[in-house]
C-alpha cells in the first residue's frame, strides 16, 4: 500500500497556533481523510505502540466499526449530573475547534468514545480504579468504516506553547506505523484457573429479592454475579476483540482501554441512538437458551415468547422506555408485543422503540433518561438501584453502564455494556445478570447468567466451559 502524506497536517498545525496564541488558549483540529481499506482488529493492535489508550466499537448492524487509538481530548464528570456535564464538555471543545473534513460521515472527525459506570453513587473502587463515573475520550487517531468506505481522523489539542514541525512530524509518524498491511498475530488467552464467586449466596439472594418483591418493596430487580479468571500470560487484546466479533453476530462489539486495562464485551443491547434526530431504543429482557436443532430452537423460542414470568420482566421495560422517550421525542412507535432476538448462545425478547427527538434534546439527555432501564436496575429504578447498591456484593463499576459514542453532528449511539468482561494483563472478571420478578426460580436465573457468561468465556480460552 502507499501511503500519501495526510493532507493539510503541517499547515492546519501552524494556523491553529496562530490561534491559540491569539486566544491564550489551546485548540482543537481535526483532519479526516479517505483511506484505502484497512484492517480495525490491526489497527487496534498496532496502537498499543502508541498510547495505553484505545476504543474499540462495532454497532450491532455492523454498518459501523470505530477504532480509537491515543486521546487528543477526554471528559470527565463525576456527579449525578454526569451527562449533563459531559455535554457541556463537549460543547465547550468544539467552540474552539479547526475542522476539515470534504466527505462528512457519521462517526468521522470530532467523536468522542467511551463509558459510564452503572451506578456513580457507589462508593468502592476495586477494580475499577482506571475506570472513572464517566470518561469520553476524543482519540488522537481514529479509523472509522462506514458505508463500505474507511476513513482516518486526526484529532489533535494544540496548546499555545507547542513546536509546528515537532507535533506534524509526531503526527506523521504514527499515521504512518498505524497504517500498516497485516492480520491480528496475537492468539487466544489459555486458562489458568476459574473462580465462580459465592454461586450459592447469590442463588440465595436471588430468593431473598423474590421474596422482597412479593412483600411488595419493587416489582423487578436485576442481579449480577462474577467469574474470575487467571490466564498463563498476559490477554492479548485485539485477538480476543477480534474473535468476539467473529463469533457473536448482531452484537455490539466494544472494549474501552483505560491506563492499560481493558473493559471489553459483546453486547446485544442498544440503550438508544440517535441519527438525524432520528432515535432509536431498544427492550431486550427475556431469554431462553439456543436450541441444538432448528427444532428445538423454535420450541424454546415459541416457549419465550408465551413465558409468563419472561414476559413480565420484558414488559416493565417497554413501559419505562416508552414513558422515557415520550418525554423527550414525538411520534413515538412501540410495536404491541415482542419478538425473538437470536443471539449465538442464547434469545431474547425483543421490542423496538422508534422517535424522532424533539428540539433542544441530545443523546446524552436520552441516556440519562433510560439509564438504567429495568433490563439492567429494576421497576422502580430508585428503588431497585438502591437495591443493587446494598445487596450485591459485586462492583459493577462499567458493567451494565451506557458505553457508546458520539460526535459533533449530534449523532451518536449508546449500548449497555453487558456480556462483558474486564480485563486486567493476567486476570480477568467476567459479569452477567439476570431480571428477578416474582416468580423467578434462583436455580433456573443461576443457569440463565451461565449462558450469559459463555460468549466472553469462549474467546478467553474457555471453549469447553459449561456450567
Ligand atoms: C443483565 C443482563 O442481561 C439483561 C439483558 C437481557 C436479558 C436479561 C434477562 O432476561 O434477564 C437481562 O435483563 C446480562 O446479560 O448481564
Ligand atoms: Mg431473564
Amino acid at each position: 500500500m502507499l501511503h500519501t502524506k495526510a493532507p493539510h497536517i503541517e499547515e492546519m498545525v501552524g494556523e491553529a497556533l496562530q490561534k491559540a496564541h491569539h486566544l491564550g488558549e489551546p485548540l482543537f483540529i481535526s483532519i479526516v481523510e479517505h483511506i484505502d481499506d484497512q484492517n480495525p482488529f490491526q489497527f487496534f493492535e498496532t496502537g498499543q505502540h502508541i498510547d495505553q489508550h484505545r476504543s474499540f466499537w462495532q454497532s450491532a448492524e455492523n454498518d459501523l466499526t470505530m477504532v480509537g487509538i491515543g486521546k487528543a481530548s477526554q471528559l470527565y464528570a463525576k456527579s449525578k449530573q454526569r451527562f449533563r456535564e459531559v455535554q457541556s464538555l463537549w460543547k465547550h471543545l468544539q467552540e474552539n475547534a479547526m475542522l476539515h473534513d470534504d466527505y462528512n460521515k457519521k462517526g468521522t472527525g470530532m467523536v468522542a468514545l467511551g463509558g459510564f459506570s452503572f451506578d456513580p453513587e457507589q462508593k468502592e473502587d476495586t477494580p475499577w480504579e482506571s475506570f472513572p463515573d464517566s470518561k469520553m475520550t476524543i482519540p488522537a487517531f481514529l479509523l472509522t468504516k462506514v458505508d463500505g468506505e474507511t476513513y482516518l481522523t486526526i484529532n489533535a489539542l494544540i496548546f499555545p506553547e507547542d513546536h509546528q514541525q515537532q507535533i506534524a512530524h509526531q503526527i506523521q509518524d504514527h499515521r504512518d506505523l498505524l497504517l500498516n498491511e497485516g492480520e491480528v498475530s496475537g492468539s487466544l488467552p489459555v486458562i489458568d484457573q476459574t473462580f465462580e464467586v459465592a454461586p450459592e449466596a447469590w442463588k440465595e439472594s436471588v430468593k431473598k429479592a423474590t421474596d422482597d418483591i412479593t412483600a411488595g418493596l419493587m416489582e423487578k430487580v436485576v442481579l449480577a454475579r462474577e467469574l474470575r479468571v487467571t490466564f498463563k500470560e498476559d490477554v492479548q487484546i485485539a485477538a480476543v476483540l477480534k474473535a468476539l466479533a467473529d463469533t457473536q453476530p448482531n452484537s455490539y462489539i466494544f472494549c474501552y482501554e483505560s491506563e492499560g486495562d481493558h473493559f471489553i464485551g459483546a453486547t446485544p443491547e442498544r440503550l438508544a441512538k440517535v441519527e438525524d434526530r432520528e432515535l432509536v431504543s431498544t427492550c431486550l429482557a427475556g431469554t431462553i437458551p439456543r436450541g441444538r436443532t432448528e427444532q428445538e430452537d423454535l420450541k424454546l423460542g415459541e416457549e419465550l415468547l408465551g413465558d409468563p414470568k419472561n414476559l413480565q420482566e420484558h414488559q416493565f421495560v417497554v413501559e419505562m422506555i416508552k414513558e422515557a422517550v415520550e418525554a423527550c421525542s414525538s411520534q413515538v412507535e412501540v410495536p404491541n408485543g415482542p419478538v425473538l432476538y437470536p443471539l449465538r448462545n442464547l434469545q431474547h425478547l425483543y421490542t423496538p422503540v422508534r422517535a424522532v427527538l424533539d428540539q433542544g434534546y441530545t443523546l446524552l439527555d436520552v441516556i440519562e433518561k433510560l439509564h438504567p432501564t429495568p433490563a439492567l436496575g429494576g421497576m422502580p429504578q430508585r428503588v431497585s438501584v438502591e437495591y443493587i447498591r446494598t445487596h450485591e456484593t459485586l462492583n459493577r463499576g462499567w458493567y451494565a453502564g451506557p458505553i457508546g459514542w458520539f460526535d459533533a453532528q449530534d449523532n451518536g449511539e449508546f449500548a449497555v455494556a453487558i456480556r462483558s468482561a474486564l480485563i486486567q494483563q493476567k486476570e480477568a472478571s467476567l459479569f452477567a445478570g439476570c431480571g428477578v420478578v416474582e416468580d423467578s426460580d434462583p436455580e433456573a436465573e443461576y443457569a440463565e447468567t451461565a449462558v450469559k457468561l459463555k460468549p466472553m468465556m469462549n474467546v478467553l480460552g474457555g471453549s469447553e466451559w459449561d456450567m
